[in-house]
């Protein structure tokens, strides 16, 4: 997958008067250049309207680009996008890509036609998918019977019938109860692990990130801020570490050691964040001399905040102009 300065601008009309419309322009993607190898398992993560459902459609030839240049298995999506979708598979968490009134079993049926799969390449992508997802009892319900968790596993199964080299997931575990996000993970785990699969990745659940992938890129204002490893994003954030004390008794706030502030307080138990480059050695003997601790631990910053700070110091940039 080659991304080399890929731009979309949307032109928006709104009503700003009884006679005005305002013409404005949206770069939905500004800029973006990245490559991802063949086996690659990257998550692409970033705030609402950043820019990464848009990137999805033009990878997948759905949204034809405005600027820059674009290959997926050597093909430009937007140009050949027909012969692109036997070498991909997308997952939309939020939408189905099955037949609403259908039993799973039919819908993949008909993806078999669709795709033109040859049969015993069907049969053997279907059985390894009913078996990985535990599908089994589910192929003959119709999909709007379906629980959410249940139709995830069933739209994950239908993008794979054609054993697409690249596969788009967009949210695949959103909605989805703690059992179904970790048997949906493990499955993802096993099929980039044994097929080699190259997987984008696009979800607001970091855990997803944590557990799946070892490359993040975030994306904010349609412009790539970040792209390296999960330990790598921490260190860009300037996250912030925690040292939760647990005092003898419920004391005022902890605000005279130099280097720790305080956050809150919940009973005898205190939080104090301090930089997470710094050592926490020095701040836990200060307490300890001044305070009378009983109990603390150091708790590492959560992606979540880290991210917030890079969005942070990025949102006078906005780039929306008036046209
Ligand atoms: N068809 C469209 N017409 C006009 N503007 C659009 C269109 N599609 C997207 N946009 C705008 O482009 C920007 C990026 O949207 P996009 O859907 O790619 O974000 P996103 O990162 O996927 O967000 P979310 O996490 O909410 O799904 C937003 O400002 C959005 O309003």
């Amino acid at each position: 997958m080659e991304l080399d300065g890929l731009e979309k601008t949307f032109t928006v009309r709104r009503r700003s008067g009884v006679l005005r419309r305002e013409k404005r322009e949206v770069r939905a993607v500004d800029g973006i250049s990245f490559t991802v190898d063949r086996g690659e398992m990257v998550g692409y993560i970033g705030p609402n309207g950043a820019g990464k459902s848009t990137t999805i459609k033009m990878l997948t030839g759905i949204l034809t680009p405005s600027g820059g240049r674009l290959r997926v298995a050597g093909i430009d999506p937007a140009r050949e996008r027909t012969r692109l979708a036997r070498r991909i598979g997308v997952v939309f968490g939020q939408r189905t890509t099955l037949w609403w009134d259908l039993p799973l079993r039919d819908s993949y049926r008909l993806t078999h036609r669709m795709y033109r799969i040859p049969d015993d390449r069907y049969r053997e992508n279907l059985a390894r998918c009913v078996d990985l997802l535990d599908l089994g009892d589910l192929l003959d319900v119709p999909v709007r019977q379906l629980s959410l968790g249940q139709r995830m596993r069933g739209d994950i199964a239908a993008a794979l019938l054609h054993d697409p080299e690249v596969l788009y997931l967009d949210e695949p575990t959103i909605g989805l109860d703690v059992v179904s996000k970790s048997r949906v993970r493990a499955f993802l785990r096993e099929l980039n692990a044994e097929r080699g699969t190259t997987v984008l990745l696009t979800t607001h659940d970091l855990t997803d990130i944590e557990q799946l992938c070892s490359r993040v890129m975030v994306i904010d204002h349609g412009r790539l801020m970040y792209d390296g490893d999960l330990a790598g994003l921490h260190e860009t954030g300037d996250g912030e570490r925690m040292l939760v004390v647990d005092l003898a008794r419920e004391l005022p706030p902890i605000e005279n050691v130099p280097g720790a502030r305080f956050v809150r307080a919940d009973g005898p138990r205190q939080y104090l964040a301090f930089p997470a480059s710094a050592s926490a050695a020095p701040l836990v003997a200060a307490v300890a001399e001044a305070y009378p601790l009983v109990d603390l631990s150091v708790r590492e910053p959560d992606i979540e905040s880290v991210i917030a700070k890079m969005y942070g110091g990025t949102r006078e940039g906005r780039r929306e102009s008036l046209k």
